[in-house]
């Protein structure tokens, strides 16, 4: 479709060039006088460039459905499960979390996670911590039900996950994810993804909570800006944010925060820090920490390397253990590198 796109362009701007070069010559030898120039232009105005707008209609709308495809594979299709028939929507969401002996491998060649069990209280922070490759973003993604487990159990409000339908699970979980997706469209679209039907007060209390608002009213079509690759240009911060203004919109009970590890200026650290606190005050949140300085008021911090859980605590307790985590602590904050994580 795309070589489509631009035979079809290609074709016009030939076409283009052909009437406007024969119009310039027949001028020229007398043979046409400036009435006939005037229908030559007409014709180009009103016959050829309305194909070209509609090609090039067609290139963004490709160019739009396939980055909205990629965001919809995440919350949305995968993988393509059907509900059980026992399955029933979740509601009233009060946010206990539990894994019980969870075993999950991509592939049957290795396991990821193994006999993993932990629990989280409705509106307490639970952070995951441990070297790369650890499965902690496994682990997270197997709470939306991205994955089937092979072994264990995984339940909310003591409903287990193959009993909840997958629409309503996700409804109640809220995601920041380390790549950030914003699809070709305005900004106020980006907002409103997962909840279409908002009000204009709302999606702008959402825009100040994620500290975005006063960035999006300076610019010149303030919420109707385009962003993507025709639209304006936006840090990784700013989008960031707008990601997270569309958390606060939706408003779910269950946050699942993966920080990102690509550096942030210190600036947008700080801003992005204070509005993913204010969005984690009162939902059962699951974060994954790779700057240890953000999580040291967790509720419960777990470390997990690949041979599991070997490690859980608050910061206090896992800083007198004198175990993995305070190598990982003080390699960060004292700069020197742990010899076994
Ligand atoms: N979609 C996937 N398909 C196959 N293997 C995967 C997939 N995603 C992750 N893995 C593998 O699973 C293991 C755990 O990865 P995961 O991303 O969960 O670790 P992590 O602790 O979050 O790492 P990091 O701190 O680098 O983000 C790794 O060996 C990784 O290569």
């Amino acid at each position: 479709m795309a070589e489509f796109v631009s035979g079809v362009n290609l074709f016009t701007d030939i076409l283009n060039l052909i009437v406007l070069g024969a119009g310039g010559y027949f001028v020229s030898t007398g043979e046409i006088g400036m009435p006939d120039l005037v229908a030559y232009l007409l014709y180009i105005v009103y016959f050829i460039q309305p194909i070209k707008k509609l090609t090039n209609f067609i290139e963004q709308y490709q160019a739009g459905m396939a980055g909205f495809e990629r965001f919809v594979e995440i919350m949305d299709i995968k993988p393509e499960r059907e509900d059980s028939k026992y399955a029933k929507d979740l509601e009233n969401v009060s946010g206990d979390i539990a894994f019980k002996n969870v075993s999950f491998n991509y592939s049957d060649k290795e396991k990821v996670l193994s006999n993993i069990s932990l629990k989280i209280k409705s509106g307490e922070t639970l952070a995951l911590v441990g070297p790369s490759g650890g499965g902690k973003t496994t682990l997270c993604h197997l709470l939306p039900h991205f994955y089937e487990i092979n072994h264990g159990d995984i339940t909310i409000d003591h409903k287990n996950l193959n009993d909840i339908t997958l629409k309503s699970l996700r409804q109640n979980i809220g995601m920041v994810q380390q790549d950030i997706f914003l699809f070709s469209g305005t900004i106020r679209d980006n907002i409103l993804y997962c909840k279409g039907d908002a009000k204009e007060e709302d999606i702008i209390a959402a825009a100040k909570s994620a500290n975005i608002h006063d960035f999006i009213m300076s610019l010149p079509n303030q919420y109707d800006t385009y962003v993507g690759e025709r639209g304006v240009k936006l840090s990784g911060g700013q989008k960031q944010r707008i990601s997270i203004a569309r958390v606060f919109l939706k408003n779910p009970p269950i946050l699942i925060l993966d920080e990102a590890t690509s550096a942030l200026d210190n600036e947008s650290e700080a801003i992005i820090q204070a509005s993913l606190e204010k969005l984690s005050k009162g939902r059962t949140t699951i974060v994954v920490a790779h700057r240890l300085s953000t999580i040291k008021n967790a509720d419960n911090i777990v470390v997990l390397t690949p041979k599991g859980i070997e490690e859980e605590g608050t910061h206090d307790t896992l800083m007198k253990n004198n175990h993995i985590y305070t190598k990982l602590y003080n390699a960060q904050f004292k700069g020197y590198m742990p010899d076994t994580v």
